[in-house]
């Protein structure tokens, strides 16, 4: 029963101290080790913010250049078609024509061809201009042959039409208004020629002063130019630009190999629908937005040329309902750019290799800075903790002071109060101990104290709940807990004081005069038990000293 209690005690004080010093238990490595992650991780954590933040803004920069880029292609597209609409409209108002138009002359002819000619070859726009007459049949060819020579042809036999489903669309049109064709390579005796010639044939009809169709004009537009220039605008940066017909056809792609699929043999699969569906698809749903796919990302934008300006006609799409014989569909394209997916890997790359090592940089000061801290905190912690033990130990024994001493005794009422246990706070005072110090000196004094310290832990070393104390001078207080009563208290200080008695210093002994009081039997609050105990050893004192005197005793007989 009393070994419980004990143990149950001693594990009561043993989490006292752990509340108070674990903290102070943690070595400066644990101390590392418990900070460092944490301010690691949230220094790795704000890293990994900085970047996604950088990486997206380099994203976002990127994103906007490739639609800025789109819209500067349109331009683009859009004034050098706008140059070439002209050019056929004024070429089916020439004067020549209108000459030849209400005469018939062949001298009218020889000159619009000349005028032709010249037009042919200091535009260098144009492969052919033709006038054809109102059943399509050819009268005037200007083209520029293989070998760069500009070559005209005046028909004067009548030749029959020429069946192309470009011409017959384009008879069909009113006064003013364009006929644009697909753009397309130029095809000779039925096979596209090489190097490839990307052409587009715009016609317009020719209408005399009385107001009757009398024919076309027909230019072929050499649309390399055009298309170079669309790949030049975008050059320099990463986006690069992407033409598509109506039919999902790539008429400019960064890839030669996938242009002109509608063309040439092996290249039916090249299609936006099915390299990038998903892009197709957005395609299909607005005008112009951007998607992001595996392979990078989009922005796109239909253009329909010349629709606001000119009543423009042209051939439809070769996939749609209607095809070419309706001929009523203005020209419609989309205009891409594309950024790939490794240009955006590559963007981030440097602000991650920079984040990266600076990020390490920053963890190797913060290592050495949180190291440096511990170091300090260590020192100061352990400067206090020996602080700390320096006020409440006696210098002189190495015991616990008068502090030290109290303040177990204050725990030791609470602990009692709570378990309904009694304790004994005792006083003992030496008799006799100035007479050493006066007669051998101080240091012989001090040898008797620590004596005296020394028999007390002695006594009180099984007892490990127990404490010792000087409190004085030549004052000392003893705690004694886990009583069974009092003759228990006074048999062990009994035993004490025969011990104190037992020492000599050179023929001088001292005695001790020894007074205890029991919680709660006679005082339940600190300062009053110590008054009890304190009263008591002077009672012993006065009954002749070398005696243990409990508070409950009668008054001894002096002597
Ligand atoms: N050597 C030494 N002497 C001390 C120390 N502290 C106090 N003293 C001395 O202890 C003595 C205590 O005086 P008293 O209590 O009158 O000594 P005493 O001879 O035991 O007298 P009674 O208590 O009446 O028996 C004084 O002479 C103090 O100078 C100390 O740390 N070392």
């Amino acid at each position: 029963m009393q070994t419980s209690t004990r143990r149950q005690a001693a594990t009561e004080r043993a989490a006292e101290t752990d509340r108070e010093g674990w903290l102070r238990s943690l070595s400066a490595r644990g101390l590392f080790l418990l900070i460092y992650p944490l301010l690691a991780g949230v220094l790795v954590l704000v890293l990994v913010l900085v970047r996604t933040w950088q990486v997206e803004g380099l994203y976002r920069d990127l994103d906007a250049a490739a639609v800025n880029r789109v819209e500067e292609q349109e331009r683009l597209l859009e004034n050098k078609l706008d140059y070439v609409v002209a050019d056929v409209l004024t070429l089916a108002r020439q004067n020549e024509l209108s000459r030849y138009l209400a005469h018939g002359d062949r001298a009218s002819l020889d000159r619009m061809a000349r005028e032709y000619a010249a037009r042919l070859r200091y535009s260098g726009l144009y492969q052919q201009i033709r006038l054809l007459d109102a059943q399509g049949r050819e009268r005037v060819r200007v083209e520029q042959g293989g070998d760069g020579r500009t070559r005209s042809l005046v028909h004067d036999a009548v030749r029959s039409p020429s069946g192309d489903d470009d011409i017959a669309a384009a008879l069909a049109l009113e006064a003013e208004e364009i006929y644009i064709s697909a753009l397309g390579l130029d095809v000779t005796d039925g096979e596209v020629a090489r190097p490839f010639v990307p052409i587009l044939r715009l016609a317009t009809p020719v209408v005399d002063a009385a107001g009757h169709h009398r024919g076309l004009v027909v230019i072929h537009y050499l649309a390399g130019r055009l298309l170079q220039r669309l790949e030049d605008v975008g050059r320099g940066d990463p986006s690069r630009p992407m033409l598509v017909n109506c039919d999902g056809y790539w008429l400019l792609a960064p890839v030669a190999e996938m242009r002109w699929g509608f063309m040439l043999e092996g290249r039916a699969q090249q299609r936006m629908q099915w390299r990038f569906p998903q892009v197709w698809q957005a395609m299909q749903r607005a005008e112009a937005g951007t998607v992001r796919t595996a392979a990078g990302f989009f922005a796109f934008q239909r253009v329909e040329p010349l629709r606001v300006d000119y009543p423009v006609r042209s051939s439809g799409c070769k996939g749609r309902a209607g095809g070419v014989s309706e001929a009523v569909s203005p020209l419609q394209w989309t205009m891409l750019a594309f950024v790939a997916r490794t240009h955006y890997e590559r963007a981030a790359l440097t602000p991650t290799v920079v984040i990266g090592l600076f990020g390490l940089l920053l963890l190797g000061v913060l290592a050495a800075a949180v190291q440096s801290m511990i170091s300090l905190y260590v020192n100061r912690r352990t400067q206090l903790y020996q602080l700390e033990r320096l006020a409440r130990t006696d210098a002189l024994t190495g015991g616990a002071n008068r502090i030290a001493f109290e303040e177990r005794a204050a725990l030791e009422i609470e602990r009692a109060a709570r378990h309904r246990r009694c304790f004994a706070l005792c006083v003992i005072d030496l008799d006799g101990f100035k007479a050493i110090n006066d007669a051998q000196g101080h240091l012989v004094g001090d040898e008797v104290l620590r004596f005296v310290a020394g028999v007390l832990s002695a006594r009180l070393r099984s007892r490990s709940d127990d404490l010792a104390g000087r409190i004085g001078g030549d004052e000392f207080g003893l705690l004694l807990t886990e009583l069974p009563g009092p003759e228990a208290v006074r048999a062990i200080l009994e035993d004490v004081r025969r011990a104190i008695g037992a020492g000599e210093w050179d023929g001088q002994r001292v005695s001790a005069s020894i007074g205890a009081a029991l919680y709660p039997y006679d005082a339940r609050h600190l300062p009053e038990l110590f008054k009890c105990a304190d009263a008591t050893m002077y009672r012993a004192k006065s009954a002749g000293k070398d005696r243990v005197l409990l508070a409950s005793d009668p008054e001894p007989v002096v002597g």
